[in-house]
């Protein structure tokens, strides 16, 4: 993972573009809807970029950059179209501590800029490392087209409520599990059902715990798409032996791992309301699903 993904606080982010094209006016139609202070260096700037400066969301200086311009900031992004001009201000960006963005410059970024699909508090962030900006692009117009727009105020909604469920359920458990029965009931839309959904969410708090077998014969790509929401509940891991790469990512990345167990240890957990996952051979994972009934035993064409 060369890229890491971050959500920068842009509450008081200082940020500087130099150039005022079509570039710089892509990366200003984003950064704009962002509270981050812009202010923006260049001989001449398109309509869009004087448009922004007149409505006075970015501060506009209309003059050839210098050197010295490349400091009191957080981020640079460095959009003429003057290659060596570009480089030469990401150097000094570089000895100033200030990260920058050389568009479509890979080498010369400090950080790179993902294909974004903005729903407000949720942020989809989307990168290919620079291989495929295309892809990525591509990737976003399919997830723009599944996730809703009233996915925006559910998730106003739900920022409103995070105290109540915090007060109302005081363990962290039975809060995780009112939160999944809310989607499961609610999905992803916001309408009049939806405080309905939150309400009777408060009724279920208490949950049972799951027992999922998978045999380590079974590849993780040929295990059923509906395998995927046990999956994403498991809290603990039992395996004797180290679980794949490909079936470790389809786990919650907080879930614990042991090699260690018995009946009465998992039989504890499930009392305890968690799910647990075994990972074994098969007459291991056959003896679990005779001795659990209620297991659910994952492997392909099971669902
Ligand atoms: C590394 C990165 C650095 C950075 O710019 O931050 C970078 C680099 C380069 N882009 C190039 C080309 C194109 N870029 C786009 C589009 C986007 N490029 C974006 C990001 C990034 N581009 C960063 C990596 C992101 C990642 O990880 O995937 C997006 C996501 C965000 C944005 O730009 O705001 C935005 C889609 C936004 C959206 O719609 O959602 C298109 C298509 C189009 O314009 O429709 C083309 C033409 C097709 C092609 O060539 O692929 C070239 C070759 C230039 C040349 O050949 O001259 C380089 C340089 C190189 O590859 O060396
Ligand atoms: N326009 C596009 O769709 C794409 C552009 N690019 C690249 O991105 C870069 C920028 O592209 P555009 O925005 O289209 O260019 P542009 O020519 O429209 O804008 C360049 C901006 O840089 C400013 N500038 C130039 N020298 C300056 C200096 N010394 N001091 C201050 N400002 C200066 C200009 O005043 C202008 O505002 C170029 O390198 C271009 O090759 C890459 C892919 C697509």
């Amino acid at each position: 993972m060369q890229y890491f993904p971050l959500f920068i606080d842009t509450q008081s982010l200082k940020v500087l573009i130099v150039g005022a094209g079509d570039v710089a006016s892509c990366k200003l139609d984003l950064l704009s809807r962002t509270d981050a202070n812009i202010r923006v260096i260049a001989i001449d700037a398109c309509q869009d970029v004087l448009n922004y400066a007149q409505s006075k969301r970015i501060s506009l200086a209309l003059r050839a950059v210098n050197e010295s311009d490349i400091k009191d900031c957080d981020l640079v992004y460095l959009c003429t179209a003057n290659t060596a001009l570009n480089e030469r201000l990401a150097e000094i960006a570089k000895t100033q501590g200030i990260w920058a963005n050389v568009v479509d410059n890979p080498k010369f970024c400090r950080f790179i800029t993902p294909s974004i699909v903005d729903r407000g508090r949720l942020q989809i962030a989307i990168s290919t490392a620079g291989a495929a900006p295309v892809y990525a692009r591509e990737l976003r117009s399919r997830l723009e087209s599944w996730l809703p727009l009233s996915i925006t105020p559910l998730f106003d909604f739900i920022a409103e409520r995070r105290e109540e469920v915090q007060q109302r359920i005081p363990v962290f458990k039975h809060r995780r599990v009112f939160w999944e029965q809310f989607f499961n009931r609610n999905a992803s839309r916001f309408d009049s059902e939806t405080e309905r959904h939150y309400q009777e969410s408060f009724a279920s708090k208490s949950s049972i715990g799951e027992l999922v077998l998978i045999d380590c014969s079974t590849p993780a790509d040929l295990l059923p798409i509906g395998a995927m929401p046990y999956l994403q509940k498991i809290e603990v891991t039992y395996s004797k032996q180290p679980v794949p790469f490909e079936l470790n990512e389809l786990l919650r990345r907080d879930a614990s791992f042991s090699c260690s167990y018995n009946d009465e240890s998992i039989g504890l957990r499930l009392a305890a309301g968690e799910s647990c996952l075994v990972y074994g051979d098969t007459d291991e994972v056959l003896g679990l699903a005779r001795r659990f009934p209620n297991a659910k035993y994952l492997k392909p064409g099971s669902f």
